[in-house]
């Protein structure tokens, strides 16, 4: 399993493979090299490195973690597998073991500058908002790429959150990152429902669904954008039921047959009858087409939630589609992210051609 490497001086040289192999050997090696490299992160599986490969000059950052010898790792088989703008790119991996003969896998992925929980840092030290603009470029670029993960790839990721969004605030770019609880979810097998971190967690994670579907990252990326709001999470609880009071004391008590959608287990269990509260007052200053959005993708139900698709066709972000010379920062913003750019093959795929046709007229493509 373990490939050559060379430490020369304080340039690491490495026989790495492809994050994406185009050929038919998929275990080809290719030689690359780096200066030894810096730790930017530390995560619960491992610990993340930056540093710039010298032959193409791109910088990367490179996740290291403990590979169970017994399985492969699904977080390498599907990072090879996806491909898309706001997705971080596996650009090789590699294998080493340490003097302890334990085996650890190296991702060697884009870098990002930032993530989106430490830009929101930036401005909550600043005692100042996200401008709405660039919470609705990320929350766009987030669905987008939701689009295409749960649609075209099938898989759900499990862990939306702002650590794991990346962003680059120059460029207001955002790419989803950690596939480590990553899954192609199939209707016919149970799931663990102990995924995803507390606050962004769906209420039905929290009712203990193991029938759950991709709606879970819809309800993610919900929390994600009323935090970038608020300045603060939405639903902050101290423990996994808390986290159920959290989400009552504004969404109001679930009804039976929104509990039934989350899990029929829970139907007789007595809750305490509260009231929602309108977002149109938990967003005061926020208009009508954001509270609008906010609440189609906050809802109980995970078949009432907006997917992902119904989340970009929404109104919220006509204003990007819209973007012309009158604003010509945000339409230069729109056309260098390719924001408007769509495949039949990658982003409608699922749909037959009369409902393609209709999404389109939706996007104003
Ligand atoms: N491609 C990247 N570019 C820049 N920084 C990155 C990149 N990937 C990860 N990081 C940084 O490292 C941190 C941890 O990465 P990641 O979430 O993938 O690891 P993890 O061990 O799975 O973490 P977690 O505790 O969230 O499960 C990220 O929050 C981010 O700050």
């Amino acid at each position: 399993m373990d490939i050559q490497s060379i430490t020369n001086g304080s340039t690491v040289h490495k026989q790495v493979f492809l994050g994406h192999s185009s050929g038919s050997n998929e275990n080809d090696a290719v030689a690359i090299s780096y200066p030894a490299t810096e730790v930017v992160g530390h995560g619960s599986f491992g610990v993340v490195f930056t540093t710039q490969i010298n032959e193409s000059g791109d910088r990367v950052a490179i996740k290291k973690v403990l590979q169970d010898r017994r399985f492969k790792n699904r977080e390498l088989e599907i990072m090879k597998q996806l491909r898309h703008p706001q997705i971080v790119d596996l650009k090789y991996y590699f294998y080493e073991t340490d003097p302890e003969n334990e085996v650890y896998l190296n991702l060697i992925l884009e870098f990002m500058p930032q993530s989106l929980y430490q830009r929101l840092r930036h401005y909550v030290t600043q005692r100042t908002n996200m401008p709405r603009i660039e919470i609705k470029l990320y929350t766009y670029q987030l669905v987008k790429c939701l689009n295409y993960l749960h649609t075209h790839a099938k898989v759900c990721h499990r862990d939306i959150k702002p650590q794991n969004l990346l962003v680059d605030p120059e460029t207001f770019a955002l790419k989803l990152c950690d596939f480590g609880s990553a899954k192609q979810l199939r209707p016919s097998e149970p799931n663990v429902s102990y995924i995803c971190s507390r606050y962004y967690r769906a209420p039905e994670l929290i009712f203990g669904a193991t029938n759950y579907t991709v709606q879970i990252d819809i309800w993610s990326s919900g929390c994600v954008m009323a935090e970038l709001i608020l300045g603060q999470p939405m639903f902050p609880g101290e423990s996994g039921i808390d986290q159920l009071v959290e989400i009552i004391k504004i969404l109001g008590t679930p009804t039976k047959q929104e509990i039934c959608s989350m899990n029929p287990n829970y139907m007789e269990h007595k809750f305490p009858q509260i009231r929602p509260i309108p977002l149109a007052k938990v967003f005061k200053r926020e208009d009508e087409q954001t509270v609008q959005f906010l609440s189609d993708v906050l809802r109980y139900d995970p078949t009432e939630r907006f997917n992902a698709l119904q989340c970009l066709c929404s109104s919220y972000f006509d204003e990007l589609r819209q973007a012309d010379e009158r604003d010509p920062q945000l339409a230069e913003a729109v056309q260098r992210l390719n924001l408007l750019d769509f495949s039949d093959q990658l982003d409608f795929d699922s749909l037959s051609l009369e409902e393609s046709q209709t999404v389109k007229e939706k996007l104003q493509l």
